[in-house]
């Protein structure tokens, strides 16, 4: 049977070419129209994963009829798109979700984007940390699969599993989904310290005080507290709160450096999920009472609400309290 992948940025590429690289065909369906004709002319992508040979067996398609033949549909659009790819995508085929954040306006996670888009289509969630190059290029990496339905949960991470890419089996579908929205959000305030030279200390206060702001709110919607310490919540936050390869810490650096968030976020080909999920989070996290100081401060940033000194300064001054 065939794999197809809705969406050909840098994860549904990568991701692409790791369920190919045992030879199987592989369907990709992409928006842009010269990203199908690299993909299926010189195999490669150019646009959102330079400098990695793609395998001959993945096949682009602007057409989401072509991948009516497949057995599982891996969705990697950017969160804000989720709805309206689902929805055209063929019904009552698997679908593994594999972007991050929150849908504005709704503030649904996409487990619940997709049930409402695609009522027939079983759902599970693959999180976790997982830079799209290094997954290309065949390095090790652990991610959390999460599905409610165990057994359906098993054939797909049979499925997906590949010698280097290790899938480990969750039902907590929703604990998932949050840690990797959040993390988003942590890693722009780990960005701005380190743009703004606040140090390592700071990054990893952020970082820490964050995952307490991700179990707070983790705990309030359902999730699992073993969920968000695992890979798709502590692992990845930690991956995307220590490296410049990830866009939404490089977002952030950007921040600390002076920055206006507008001028940052003009004219982005590449998406940085946390933009879009910091402020859907905030307003979640208000009406159920659960404090995420870090949040509200991206927030604060992200608006150009506030100077940098300023939100710093609100930060560190907030009231002593037990940890
Ligand atoms: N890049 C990475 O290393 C990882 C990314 N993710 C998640 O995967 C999701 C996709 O991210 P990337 O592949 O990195 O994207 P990307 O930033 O590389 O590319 C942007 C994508 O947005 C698509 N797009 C733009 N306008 C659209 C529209 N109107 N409708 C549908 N699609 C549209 C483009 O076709 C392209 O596929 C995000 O939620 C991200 O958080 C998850 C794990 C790793
Ligand atoms: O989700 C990611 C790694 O797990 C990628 O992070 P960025 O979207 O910040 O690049």
């Amino acid at each position: 049977m065939k794999a197809g992948v809705i969406g050909a940025g840098a994860w549904g590429t990568a991701l692409a070419q790791l369920l190919a690289s045992d030879g199987q065909s592989v369907a990709l369906w992409a928006l842009e129209p010269d990203v199908i004709d690299a993909i299926n002319h010189v195999h490669e992508n150019p646009l959102y994963l330079a400098n990695i040979p793609l395998s001959p067996s993945i096949r682009a398609t602007g057409a989401m009829a072509d991948l009516g033949s497949c057995d599982l549909l891996l969705v990697v659009s950017p969160a804000q798109h989720l709805r309206s790819v689902v929805a055209q995508a063929p019904a009552g085929v698997p679908l593994v979700l594999c972007s991050k954040g929150i849908e504005a306006g709704t503030s649904l996670l996409m487990s619940e984007v997709a049930a409402q888009a695609q009522p027939t289509s079983p759902i599970a969630v693959l999180s976790g940390p997982t830079f799209a190059h290094e997954v290309a290029k065949g390095l090790p990496t652990a991610i959390t699969l999460a599905c409610e339905d165990r057994a359906l949960g098993q054939r797909l991470a049979a499925r997906i599993a590949r010698p280097s890419f290790r899938p480990y089996l969750s039902d907590d579908v929703i604990g998932a989904e949050i840690g990797g929205a959040v993390k988003n959000v942590l890693a722009i305030a780990c960005g701005v310290a380190e743009g703004a030279g606040l140090g390592l200390n700071a990054r990893a206060a952020l970082i820490s005080r964050g995952f307490a702001e991700m179990t707070r709110f983790g705990l309030a919607r359902g999730a699992r507290p073993e969920t968000l310490g695992g890979l798709s919540g502590l692992g990845d936050l930690v991956l995307t709160c220590s490296s410049t390869n990830s866009r939404n810490f490089s977002l952030g650096k950007g921040l600390g450096e002076g920055a206006s968030a507008a001028a940052l976020l003009a004219n982005r080909r590449t998406v940085a999920e946390g933009a879009f999920t910091a402020p859907v989070l905030r307003d979640a996290a208000r009406a159920a009472g659960v404090e995420m100081p870090v949040v509200e401060a991206v927030c604060a940033l992200l608006a150009d609400a506030a100077p940098l000194g300023a939100v710093i300064d609100a930060l560190l001054a907030r009231p002593l309290r037990p940890e």
